[in-house]
C-alpha cells in the first residue's frame, strides 16, 4: 500500500523537480520536505494543503494517506491492533447507520433496539477470536438449532434431536420421509456455505441467492433448484398475491439494485430484515422461498459481525412471523417485522454471549 511519503516523492519525480524546487513551490523549508518524503516527520494539515497545491494532487486523496499513516503509527506496536481496528470499524458503522436511521424516521422503539444490538455486538466482537474448538462447538450448536427451527417453519417434523442424528451422525430416522432427511442435510450444508461466504468476504448478489436456493432444493426438486419459477404461486392462508412470473426478472433486478444502494446506508439489521421480507414477498421460487430468505437475512447479519437470528418454528412464533410479513405486504407497515427481527437478533447475541 502506498504511503504519503511515497506519493509525494513519486509525484515530485513526475514533475522532474528536486526537493528544493518542491519546497520553493510549497513555501516549506527544504529540510522539512525531505523529512516528509522519508516518512520520518508527518506534515501538518496546512503543509499538506500547500503540497497538494504545488504538486497538483487532490487534497482529499493526500489527506486519506496522511490519516492512514497517522492511524498506522498509533497502532503499529499494539499486539491487538487488528481487533482494535474492528471495534473502531463497528463504531463508525454505528455512527453512519445511526445517521441513516434518523433520516429514515424509524420509530423510537426500533432505534432503541438497534442501539441495544450495537452494544451487544461490540461485546460479542470483543470476545473474538474464539479458540478453534470453542468456535466449532458454538457453530455446530447454532447451526443445528437454526436448521431445526427453519425447517420446522416449513413443516418438517424432525425433532431437534433427530435433526442432530441426521445431520451430524448420518443416522436415518424410522418413519420419517426421505425428503425430511434431505431438507435437514441440505439446510445444514447451506449454513456451512454461509459461513464460508462470510470468511471469504463474498457479498450477497444474484449468484449467491441461486446457490443458496440450489442447496436447499438439491436432491429434492432437481428441475427447480436454483431457478426462478415460471408459473404463478399463492401463499396458502395469505392475502398477499406474489407477482406473476413474467415480472420476476425485472423485480429481482430491482431487488439487487436496492441492496447495492442501501447496504452502506441502512443499519445491518434493517437491511437484513428488508432483504428477507422483499424476497419472500416476491416469492421468486416455486418452493423454498422462506428457508432461502431466512438464509439471506442471516448472511447479511453474519457479514456485519452479528450472529444467526433463529426465527422459531412453533405455532405461535410462526403465526407472528406470517402476521408481521402480511403487515408489510398488505398495510405497508414494516414496523412489526423490524421488531420481530431485532428481537430475534438480540436473543441470539445474548445467547452467544452466555455461552462464551
Ligand atoms: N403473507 C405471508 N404469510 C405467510 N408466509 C409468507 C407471507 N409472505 C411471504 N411468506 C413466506 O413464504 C414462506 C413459504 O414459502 P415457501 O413454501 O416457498 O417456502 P419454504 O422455504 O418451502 O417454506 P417455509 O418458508 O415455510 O420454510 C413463509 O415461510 C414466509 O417466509
Amino acid at each position: 500500500m502506498k504511503t504519503l511519503a511515497k506519493a509525494l516523492t513519486e509525484r515530485r519525480f513526475q514533475k522532474g523537480w528536486v526537493v528544493r524546487q518542491l519546497a520553493f513551490e510549497a513555501k516549506i523549508d527544504p529540510a522539512l520536505v525531505s523529512k516528509f518524503e522519508k516518512g520520518v516527520r508527518r506534515p501538518t494539515e496546512e503543509n499538506l494543503k500547500a503540497l497538494a497545491l504545488a504538486l497538483d494532487l487532490p487534497f482529499d486523496a493526500l489527506r486519506k494517506l496522511w490519516l492512514v499513516d497517522k492511524i498506522y503509527q498509533l497502532l503499529e506496536d499494539e499486539k491487538d491492533a487488528v481487533e482494535i481496528l474492528a471495534l473502531v470499524e463497528s463504531r463508525l458503522e454505528y455512527l453512519s447507520s445511526h445517521k441513516a436511521l434518523q433520516m429514515q424516521g424509524l420509530s423510537a422503539g426500533i432505534q432503541e433496539k438497534l442501539k441495544q444490538i450495537d452494544t451487544l455486538k461490540e461485546e460479542w466482537l470483543s470476545k473474538k477470536p474464539l479458540a478453534g474448538t470453542q468456535l466449532r462447538k458454538l457453530q455446530e450448536y447454532f447451526m443445528l438449532a437454526y436448521t431445526f427451527e427453519s425447517n420446522r417453519i416449513e413443516g418438517n417434523t424432525l425433532t431437534l434431536q433427530e435433526t442432530h442424528l441426521v445431520v451430524n451422525e448420518g443416522i436415518t430416522i424410522g418413519g420419517k420421509s426421505m425428503r425430511e432427511h434431505l431438507e435437514a442435510i441440505n439446510h445444514a450444508e447451506a449454513v456451512a456455505y454461509l459461513e464460508q461466504l462470510v470468511s471469504d468476504q463474498m457479498d450477497y448478489g444474484p449468484r449467491v441467492l441461486m446457490e443458496l436456493h440450489y442447496l436447499i432444493l438439491k436432491g429434492i426438486d432437481r428441475d427447480n433448484a436454483g431457478r426462478y419459477r415460471s408459473v404463478p404461486v399463492r401463499i396458502s392462508g395469505s392475502a398477499h398475491e406474489p407477482p406473476q412470473p413474467y415480472l420476476l426478472d425485472k423485480l429481482m433486478e430491482e431487488y439487487f439494485i436496492h441492496y447495492d444502494a442501501q447496504k452502506k446506508i441502512l443499519h445491518p439489521v434493517i437491511l437484513a430484515a428488508e432483504m428477507h421480507e422483499r424476497l419472500v414477498s416476491i416469492h421468486p421460487f416455486i418452493d423454498g422461498n422462506g428457508r432461502t430468505s431466512r438464509l439471506v437475512m442471516n448472511l447479511i447479519l453474519l457479514k456485519h459481525g452479528l450472529t444467526i437470528a433463529n426465527l422459531k418454528g412453533d405455532l405461535d412464533s410462526r403465526l407472528a412471523y406470517y402476521k408481521a410479513l402480511e403487515a408489510v405486504q398488505v398495510d405497508n407497515n414494516p414496523e412489526v417485522f423490524y421488531h420481530l427481527v431485532a428481537d430475534t437478533v438480540i436473543d441470539s447475541l445474548r445467547h452467544h454471549l452466555e455461552l462464551v
